[in-house]
C-alpha cells in the first residue's frame, strides 16, 4: 500500500494533492447541508423566521449544491490525469524490470509469465485506485464522522447500533476481496489459454493453416471452453459474495429502520424539533452511506493491494543470471572461446539438452556445428550469447567465464543470426538497423549492410524504398496525394536476407553467429550469401549451424552433435574418412542430389527424343 501511494506521489505530486484537497471539500459538503436545512427548518417553524439569517442559509444551500453537481465531475478528472501520468510511470518501472531479466528463462516459465500479465493489467491501474479508495476512505471518515457527531447529540445509543451494525460487513468483505484476488490468480493460466487461441484466430501467420485445415471452429471451441472455465469462477466468486452482501445488508438495514422507527415515534410524541427529525434522518443515511462507502474502499484497495503484489513481485524478482558487481572485462577476442565439460537443461524438469560438451573456437576460425534435429545445436549458440548459464561446466572467453562478465558487454561483441530470428512489423531500414542503434539513422550503412546480404535490390524495389513499412498490422502513413497504402509483407527469404543484413550491420563484431542463415533461401541466393560469407569469415571468428552440409565443408572445424554430446569432430576431410555420422548424413545429401540430377538427365534425354 505504501509503495503504491509513493508511486502516485511521485509520478503527479500535483495532481494528487489537487486530488486530495478536492476530495476533502467533497466530504464537507453533505454534513455542511443537512445542518443548513436543520437551521432553516428551525427558523421556519419556530414561526418568527428572520428574513436575513434565512437568505444565508439559502444561498449556503444553492452554493453547496453548485459544489455537489459539479464536483464529481473535477474530482474524475483530476484522477483520471493522475491515473494516466502513474500508468505510465508503472509501465516503465515493469519493462525496465523485465529488461533486466538477461536471460530467457524467465519468460519460459508460465508462472512468471502469468506474474507479469497481472503486473501489466493492474501494476499501472493500482496506485491511483489506492490513492483514490484512500482519499475515498478519509472522505467518507470524515462525512461519516460528522453524521456521527450529530447522531450522537441526538441519540447516542443509534450511533453504537449503525456503527456496530457495519463491523462485521467490514470483516466479511475483506475476507471476500482476499478470495476473489485468489481467483483471479488462479484463472491466471485459463485466461492466457484463451488469450492464445484468440490470437491465433486472428494471426496473419496462422491464417493459413487455419484455413486449409479447417481448424478455425475447432481453436474457437478451445478459446470458448477456456472462457467458460474462467467465467465459472467468476460467477461462483460473485454468488459468494452476493450470499454475504445480502446478509450484511439486511443487518444495516434492519438497523435504519428501527432508527426511522424511533424517530417517527419521538416525532409523535413531540420529544423533537422538526430540524432534528430532519437531521436525524439525514444523520442515519449519512452514517450507513459512510459506512457502507469505506467498507466499499477498503475492499477496493485491498484487493488493488493484494493485486499490486504482482506487480511488485515481478519489479523485485531476482536476478534470472547472476552478474557479479564487479564484472570482468569482455575484452576483444584473442585467443579464443572454450567450453569444458558443459551440461545444461532448459529447467530441472526438461531432459538434458547439453551433457558434457567440450569443444574449442579458436580465434580467427570458423567452427561449424552440425548434426540432427534436437542434437543441442541451437542451445550451445544461445549459451554462447549467455542467455542461459551452464548447469555445470564453464564456457570462456579468453579464459574468462562468460558468468564473470557484464551479459551486456559480453552481447555487444557478438554478431548473431538465430534460427528463429525477428521480423520486426517497421520498416526496412528499421529492421536492419536495430542490429546497431548507432546507425538507425545511417542510411549508407544501413544499405551497405544491405547490399552484403543480399537485401538491397528487393528493398529498393519496395514502394516506398528502405522507408517501406513491412507490416500488414500496421498500415503505411497516407500517400501524399492522399491513398492510404497497406503495408508490404516479404518473402520468407527476403525476411532471412534482412535478418543477415541485420547481424552484418554489426560491422566487425569478435564473434559472428550464423544459426541456419540460408535455410529459406533458394539455391543461387544460398551460394551467393555463403560466397559473401566466406569472404566475410576469413580471418574472423565465427560459428556457423547448417544442415546443408556442402555450405560447412569449408569450415575450419566441423563439430558434430549428437543427443547433446560431441560425437565426432574435425575436418570435412577428416570426418569423411572417418566414416561415421558426418560421413553418412555427407553421403546422404550427396547422394540425394546426385539421383535428382540422373532424374533432371533422364528427363531432358526423353524429351530430346
Ligand atoms: N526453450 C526450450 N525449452 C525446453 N527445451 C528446449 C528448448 N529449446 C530446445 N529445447 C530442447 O533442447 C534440445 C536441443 O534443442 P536445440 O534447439 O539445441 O537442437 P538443434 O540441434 O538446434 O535442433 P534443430 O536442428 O532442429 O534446430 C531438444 O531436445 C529441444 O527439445
Amino acid at each position: 500500500m505504501v509503495t503504491a501511494l509513493g508511486l502516485a506521489w511521485r509520478a503527479s505530486r500535483r495532481l494528487t494533492a489537487a486530488f486530495a484537497a478536492l476530495s476533502m471539500l467533497m466530504a464537507a459538503l453533505p454534513v455542511t447541508i443537512a445542518w443548513c436545512t436543520k437551521l432553516v427548518l428551525d427558523e421556519i417553524a419556530d414561526g418568527r423566521p428572520e428574513v436575513g439569517a434565512t437568505a444565508v442559509l439559502g444561498a449556503a444551500l444553492a452554493g453547496c449544491g453548485v459544489l455537489t453537481a459539479l464536483g464529481p465531475q473535477v474530482v474524475q478528472y483530476v484522477r483520471d490525469e493522475s491515473g494516466r501520468m502513474v500508468g505510465l510511470v508503472a509501465q516503465d518501472r515493469l519493462f525496465r524490470a523485465t529488461e533486466g531479466f538477461v536471460g530467457l528463462a524467465r519468460f519460459e516459465d508460465p508462472a512468471f509469465l502469468d506474474r507479469i500479465r497481472m503486473a501489466q493489467q493492474y501494476g499501472g491501474a493500482t496506485p491511483g485506485m489506492v490513492v483514490s479508495a484512500a482519499l475515498g476512505g478519509a472522505r467518507t471518515i470524515l462525512t461519516g464522522a460528522g453524521f456521527l457527531v450529530s447522531l450522537v447529540t441526538i441519540n447516542p445509543w443509534m450511533a453504537v447500533l449503525v456503527v456496530g451494525a457495519a463491523a462485521p460487513s467490514l470483516a466479511a468483505e475483506l475476507w471476500l476481496s482476499r478470495r476473489r484476488a485468489a481467483m483471479l490468480w488462479g484463472i491466471g493460466p485459463v485466461e492466457r489459454r484463451e488469450f492464445f487461441f484468440g490470437e491465433l484466430l486472428v494471426n496473419v501467420r496462422a491464417a493459413k493453416e487455419l484455413r486449409l485445415f479447417g481448424i478455425g471452429a475447432h481453436l474457437r471451441g478451445l478459446m470458448n471452453a477456456q472462457r467458460r472455465a474462467a467465467n465459472a469462477e467468476r460467477s461462483r466468486t460473485d454468488r459468494r459474495e452476493l450470499g454475504v452482501q445480502a446478509v450484511t445488508g439486511t443487518t444495516a438495514a434492519l438497523a435504519a429502520g428501527g432508527g426511522l422507527l424511533w424517530v417517527l415515534v419521538s416525532a409523535a410524541n413531540g420529544t423533537g424539533g422538526v430540524g432534528d427529525v430532519a437531521l436525524f434522518v439525514a444523520a442515519v443515511a449519512g452514517v450507513q452511506a459512510a459506512v457502507s462507502g469505506l467498507v466499499a474502499e477498503l475492499v477496493t484497495a485491498h484487493q488493488q493491494v493484494l493485486l499490486f503484489g504482482h506487480y511488485l513481485a515481478v519489479l523485485d524478482a531476482e536476478p534470472d543470471l547472476p552478474v557479479p558487481a564487479r564484472p570482468r572485462r569482455a575484452g576483444p577476442l584473442r585467443r579464443g572461446i572454450e567450453l569444458n565439460d558443459v551440461w545444461f537443461r532448459y529447467s530441472p524438469g526438461h531432459p538434458w539438452a547439453l551433457r558434457g560438451v567440450s569443444l574449442t573456437i579458436p580465434y580467427g576460425t570458423a567452427v561449424a556445428l552440425v548434426g540432427r534435429n534436437g542434437a543441442g545445436k541451437s542451445t550451445v549458440v544461445k549459451l554462447l550469447c549467455r542467455m542461459y548459464d551452464p548447469e555445470r561446466g564453464s564456457i570462456r572467453w579468453d579464459g574468462v567465464d562468460l558468468r564473470e562478465m557484464d551479459p551486456v558487454e559480453l552481447r555487444a561483441r557478438i554478431g548473431a543470426v538465430f534460427q528463429d530470428y525477428m521480423e520486426y512489423d517497421m520498416t526496412a531500414a528499421e529492421n536492419i538497423g536495430l542490429g546497431d542503434l548507432a546507425a538507425l539513422d545511417d542510411r549508407g550503412r544501413i544499405e551497405a549492410a544491405a547490399r552484403r546480404a543480399g537485401a538491397h535490390g528487393a528493398v529498393s524495389g519496395l514502394p516506398r524504398g528502405y522507408d517501406t513499412m513491412l507490416s500488414r498490422v500496421f498500415a503505411e502513413p497516407p500517400d501524399d496525394d492522399g491513398g492510404a497504402a497497406t503495408g508490404v509483407h516479404l518473402s520468407g527469404g527476403q525476411w532471412q536476407r534482412l535478418a543477415l543484413a541485420r547481424a552484418y550491420l554489426r560491422g566487425e563484431r569478435d564473434l559472428l553467429i550464423l544459426d541456419e542463415p540460408s535455410s529459406g533461401l533458394d539455391a543461387e541466393a544460398e551460394h551467393e550469401i555463403h560466397q559473401g560469407l566466406r569472404e566475410h569469415r576469413r580471418g574472423r571468428t565465427s560459428v556457423l549451424i547448417s544442415h546443408r552440409l556442402g555450405a560447412v565443408r569449408d569450415a575450419d572445424h566441423i563439430v558434430v552433435l549428437d543427443g547433446g554430446r560431441v560425437a565426432e569432430q574435425g575436418t570435412h576431410a577428416g570426418l569423411l574418412a572417418r566414416d561415421g555420422i558426418y560421413a553418412r548424413l555427407f553421403t546422404l545429401q550427396a547422394e540425394g542430389y546426385r539421383q535428382r540430377e540422373d532424374r533432371d538427365a533422364n528427363d531432358r534425354l526423353s524429351e530430346a527424343r
